[in-house]
């Protein structure tokens, strides 16, 4: 996720990247601002607006094929549970309490796990996926309101493809972003300006609607995937989704550019409830089919979408008011990744550090379901093994420091 500390020297992106031609010159920021500080305001009715089952119901005919399914208080509860316990009527129920300090105890409770099987819990729901994703030609790639979980593919040989109920609770009860949706998702908006709750209960934490989003599986191409930056309902500039160089695209740039351009122009620009916003969207490689451009997603304007291969800071730079005329016929920059870039933008790190995890947890997702099992139920160990590792690294990190700090008071004395 996107940091919120302005580094003042980084406010270009990729060094080499054109700049705008009508960009005014950069403004002065003084040291202390964060990005926070140089955003338009963040409400909740912009989040609510980026909120899948929201915007979808405008939108439906331009994304792959998707059913939402509501969710009520007792299925967010078992998201937000501790512990993973798992369908009974796909495999053995698997039940992890991560925090229980005493598991043996709580499995012979009989207020424990068995009711906490989401075949007894959520009967209905459980079904309705089931039968979902069997409409859908069996494989669905899931999500909650706003986020996939993207960051736990390590449990399921490193894809967000469903088949069953159990692949989908478990991807997101060992999500990080699916929790962020479940308690996090006004964090840092600005209250001013926003309805009485009783004239919108849902901008309330406690009353989003949650919807289970589910669509159907295709294989996508991630060189063709793009993200698009919105600002006063003008195509700003677009980034290339995928952060890998393919030569390919920079031959297809004014094709793509003119692609995108023409799909926001008719079906975003003017029909979206705010005038900033950033949409994500897939081209088909083939040239017959290119003509469609898939609406994949719509994200806020916010220091929580990620920028890819755009800064915040230059992108809020861009102008995005004046002649509407103009603003109609002017091309956005499509940023792409150069030959030679990776190392530039670190993106030999893994992409979601807060789930780095060790080789042999990423290896159990690598082999298959009942590696998946298995790991989770060696959850619980893992999990403390690599906090006491984490521990461990930060308490030889303290007497490394201590013994510097020892080492340089010595040498100021001996001066
Ligand atoms: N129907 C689908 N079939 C296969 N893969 C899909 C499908 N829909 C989305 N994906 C893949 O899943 C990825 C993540 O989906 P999505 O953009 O909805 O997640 P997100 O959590 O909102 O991501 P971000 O945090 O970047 O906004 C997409 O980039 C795409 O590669
Ligand atoms: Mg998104």
């Amino acid at each position: 996720m996107s940091s919120t500390t302005l580094d003042l020297e980084a406010t270009g992106g990729p060094s080499d990247a054109p700049a705008s031609p009508a960009s005014p010159a950069s403004p002065t920021l003084a040291p202390a601002r964060t990005l926070r500080d140089i955003f338009p305001p963040v409400y909740k009715t912009h989040i609510l607006n980026c909120s899948y089952p929201k915007w979808h119901t405008k939108y439906r005919s331009l994304t792959p094929k998707t059913r939402i399914i509501p969710l009520d208080d007792t299925f967010v509860s078992y998201l937000r549970a501790d512990g993973i316990v798992l369908p009974s009527d796909e495999d053995q129920i698997t039940s992890l309490d991560t925090d229980s300090e005493d598991e043996e105890e709580d499995s012979d409770d009989e207020e424990g796990t068995p009711q906490l099987d989401p075949c007894v819990l959520f009967p209905e729901i459980h079904q309705k996926i089931k039968d979902t994703i069997h409409e859908l030609g069996g494989k669905v790639a899931p999500k909650l309101n706003w986020s996939s979980p993207k960051d736990a593919t390590f449990m399921t040989a490193n894809t967000v493809e469903c088949r069953k109920p159990g692949d989908i609770y478990l991807l997101f009860k060992s999500s990080d972003f699916i929790t962020h949706d479940l308690e996090h998702a006004y964090d840092e908006c600005i209250d001013e300006g926003v309805p009485a709750p009783e004239e919108q209960p849902e901008l309330e934490q406690a009353n989003i609607p949650y919807g289970l989003v589910l669509r159907k599986w295709f294989k996508i191409n991630p060189s063709m995937e793009f993200r698009c930056f919105v600002r006063g309902r003008r195509l700003l500039a677009v980034s290339q989704r995928e952060l890998n160089h393919f030569e390919f695209l920079e031959d297809m740039k004014r094709e793509l550019v003119y692609c995108i351009k023409e799909f926001f122009d008719e079906n975003l620009r003017y029909t979206f409830p705010d005038g900033d916003f950033v949409f994500d969207c897939y081209i088909p490689m083939t040239e017959a089919e290119r003509k469609k451009v898939w609406l994949i997603d719509i994200n806020p304007f916010a220091p929580r979408t990620d920028p890819l291969l755009f800064s915040w800071v230059e992108l809020l730079e861009l102008p995005f008011d004046g002649d509407e005329a103009e603003g109609r016929g002017r091309y956005p920059e499509l940023r792409l990744v150069k030959k030679g870039d990776p190392e530039a933008y670190s993106f030999a790190t893994p992409q979601y550090s807060t789930s780095k995890l060790p080789q042999e947890v990423v290896q159990a997702g690598l082999e298959g379901e009942e590696a998946i099992w298995e790991f989770a139920k060696r959850w619980k160990d893992i999990v403390g093994q690599m906090e006491a590792k984490d521990k461990k690294a930060e308490d030889d990190k303290k007497v490394e420091d201590d013994k510097k700090v020892e080492d340089d008071e010595k040498a100021e004395e001996r001066k």
